[in-house]
């Protein structure tokens, strides 16, 4: 099988001081995956070396060559003095069309929402938005880091919801970074604890009841998991693009 974005050994590091280490992940094409770690532990800068804007300290990061991703960031900044509608915003910095960006917002779930102002917007409308621009390249992969921060936790599942149902449209893999780990372990396939390393890994049941993830984390995910299960396919291809990490670098 081809996978999306393949890690070895990978060691991330910032001025000298290493952050992350010694992470093997596989990103397969169509599958949900979820990062969770207490502050600090390397999850955005994991993220970050995976989109290739921050290169590996050691080990190697490889992606399908072509891969497109899709990025939804925790959030943006929009003058609020500046009359903008969600038409408008999509069509930023190049022109889309009105069609991609009607099935852009339907399939983010607001398809009603294009004539309104972005600074009018609630929270979980202001983030289905961030997701339809993040779907206008057609990404083999969503990515997204701390998506749902700000909304409240009925807010985060329908976003994650949301996912799901992109994720069954479109057949794009999804990695996600939250907090919401009751929300998020519940509707992933695959979840990896980070806390400098990765400290466990596998279903959400597995990864709740690993003793590294209840030290980190305690005992209170448990009657949430389980809520969603996911069949997929994968699919497979030769080419890949390589990211290789000076030897040494501190
Ligand atoms: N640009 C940077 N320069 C120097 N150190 C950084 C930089 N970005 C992150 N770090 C450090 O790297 C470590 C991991 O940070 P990172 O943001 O990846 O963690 P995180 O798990 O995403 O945290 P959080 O949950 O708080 O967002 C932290 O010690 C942080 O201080």
């Amino acid at each position: 099988m081809t996978t999306l974005i393949d890690t070895r050994d990978l060691t991330l590091a910032y001025h000298g001081r290493t952050v992350l280490r010694d992470v093997n992940l596989s990103l397969a094409p169509g599958e949900i995956v979820t990062i969770v770690g207490p502050n600090g532990s390397g999850k955005s800068s994991l993220i970050r070396a995976l989109i290739g804007a921050l290169p590996p300290a050691q080990g190697h990061v490889t992606r399908k060559r072509g891969l497109k991703i899709g990025y939804v960031p925790q959030s943006l900044a929009i003058d609020p003095t500046l009359p903008l509608t969600v038409a408008r915003f999509l069509n930023l910095p190049r022109r889309i069309g009105a069609g991609r960006v009607a099935e852009a917002l339907r399939q983010a779930g607001v398809p009603d929402l294009a004539q309104h102002q972005m600074t009018a917007l609630s929270g979980g409308q202001f983030q289905r938005v961030l997701l339809a621009r993040a779907l206008l390249s057609e990404p083999d992969i969503l990515i997204l880091d701390e998506a749902t921060q700000g909304l409240d936790q009925p807010g985060a599942a329908q976003f994650y919801r949301q996912i799901e149902a992109v994720r069954r449209q479109k057949g794009c893999a999804v990695l996600m970074v939250s907090h919401d780990l009751h929300v998020v372990m519940a509707a992933s396939d695959r979840v990896l604890c980070l806390n400098g390393h990765i400290c466990c890994e596998g279903t959400p049941e597995i990864v709740a009841s690993a003793p590294e993830y209840r030290a980190l984390f305690g005992t209170g995910t448990q009657g949430a998991l389980a809520l969603y299960r996911h069949e997929h396919t994968h699919s497979h291809g030769p080419d890949c693009d390589h990211d290789h990490g000076h030897e040494a670098a501190e």
